[in-house]
């Protein structure tokens, strides 16, 4: 570790490890890194995977908490965040990993790649153009405003769901509460909205029917989203035309599940954000996060505890 110069640096822990990248970040930001007992911020990077225990690390002094995920919700779910001291995610922060992921996925479901994969004989089923599709962005945060300027050379209708009013380039905007109706139009349905208490389960028996029976359901945000055994009704029924998820309830999804073996299912175990992406977003995150706690400016990615994100 090389000592900071500054001593007016607040002093900032980063752990429950030591991590150089960001204990890097945190003197680039302008703060000092020191031991928990002193420090006014804790960073945690993203082995800090047990909440009840990381949280003891959080003292009387920690006026400000930074956690390295952009889904908080088996904190939030806890309790154990609070707003004073203030918490912050990485929400946003892993928006254009995690868009390019959900629009290959919404390309695969397209072109029937996970058939094609799977098939090991000349079956010649062709897909369809993605061009000019109409997609649902189910949730508008970070990924949501990095997956939209993708869509459109591919000159999409898009419909978002969000209560932060009208979005530039969406044919139409529509609120949280009423998301279902989005979902009669979409070819793709894309969930990106956290996990909290109100979007648990939000994609059921009832929201699958209302899919047409050729639309895609992508899911790159939390696996609890989607009640999976209805999932795997619909699929079966053929009452959609696939899924293609990166996060899965359960997850790890286990070996002999259905969904690995549903001819229009496709599964990516939770690779969305690949390390090298994530650490050097997290780092950055750090830095943009420790400059403003340095100048008093507004955190980025500050956690709600009542909203759950
Ligand atoms: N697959 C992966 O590797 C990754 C998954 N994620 C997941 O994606 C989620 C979104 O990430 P970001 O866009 O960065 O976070 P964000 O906090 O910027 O966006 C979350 C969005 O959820 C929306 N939302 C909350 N309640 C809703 C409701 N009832 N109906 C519709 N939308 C609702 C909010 O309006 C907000 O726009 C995270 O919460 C996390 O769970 C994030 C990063 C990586
Ligand atoms: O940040 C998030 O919420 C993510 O899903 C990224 O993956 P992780 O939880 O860091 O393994």
């Amino acid at each position: 570790m090389t000592p900071t110069t500054n001593d007016h640096a607040p002093g900032i822990y980063v752990g429950p490890d030591p991590d150089d990248r960001l204990e890097a970040a945190v003197r680039e930001g302008g703060g000092q890194v020191v031991g928990p007992d002193e420090a006014v911020g804790v960073v945690f990077h993203s082995a800090a995977d047990d909440p009840a225990e990381s949280v003891g690390l959080v003292t009387d002094r920690t006026r400000w908490v930074q956690l390295p995920h952009a889904g908080v919700e088996r904190w939030t779910s806890n309790g154990l965040i609070t707003t004073d001291p203030v918490w912050t995610s990485a929400a946003g922060a892993y928006g254009p990993q995690v868009a390019e992921h959900a629009f290959a996925l919404m390309l695969a479901g397209a072109r029937r790649l996970q058939a094609a994969a799977r098939a090991q004989t000349w079956d010649r089923q062709p897909g369809r153009m993605f061009m000019g599709s109409t997609v649902a962005l189910v949730g508008y945060g970070g990924i949501g405003r990095c997956l939209l300027p993708m869509l459109e050379p591919f000159h999409c209708r898009v419909l978002a769901v969000t209560d932060s009013g009208p979005v530039d380039g969406v044919e139409r905007t529509v609120s949280r509460s009423d998301y279902r109706d989005v979902l009669p139009e979409a070819d793709y349905v894309v969930l990106l909205a956290a996990l909290t208490p109100q979007t648990q389960g939000m994609i059921g028996a009832a929201e699958l029917d209302l899919m047409r029976d050729d639309a895609w359901l992508i899911n790159v945000g939390r696996g609890g989203l989607i009640d999976t055994d209805a999932l795997v009704d619909a699929l079966r029924g053929g009452r959609i035309g696939g899924a293609a998820l990166d996060v899965t309830d359960p997850e790890p999804l286990p070996d002999g599940h259905p969904l690995w073996t549903e001819p229009n299912a496709l599964i990516t175990p939770h690779v969305a954000n690949p390390k090298d992406a994530h650490d050097a977003a997290l780092a950055q995150r750090v830095t943009d996060n420790v400059r403003r706690f340095v100048n008093g400016e507004p955190l980025l990615g500050v956690i709600d505890p009542e909203a759950g994100f």
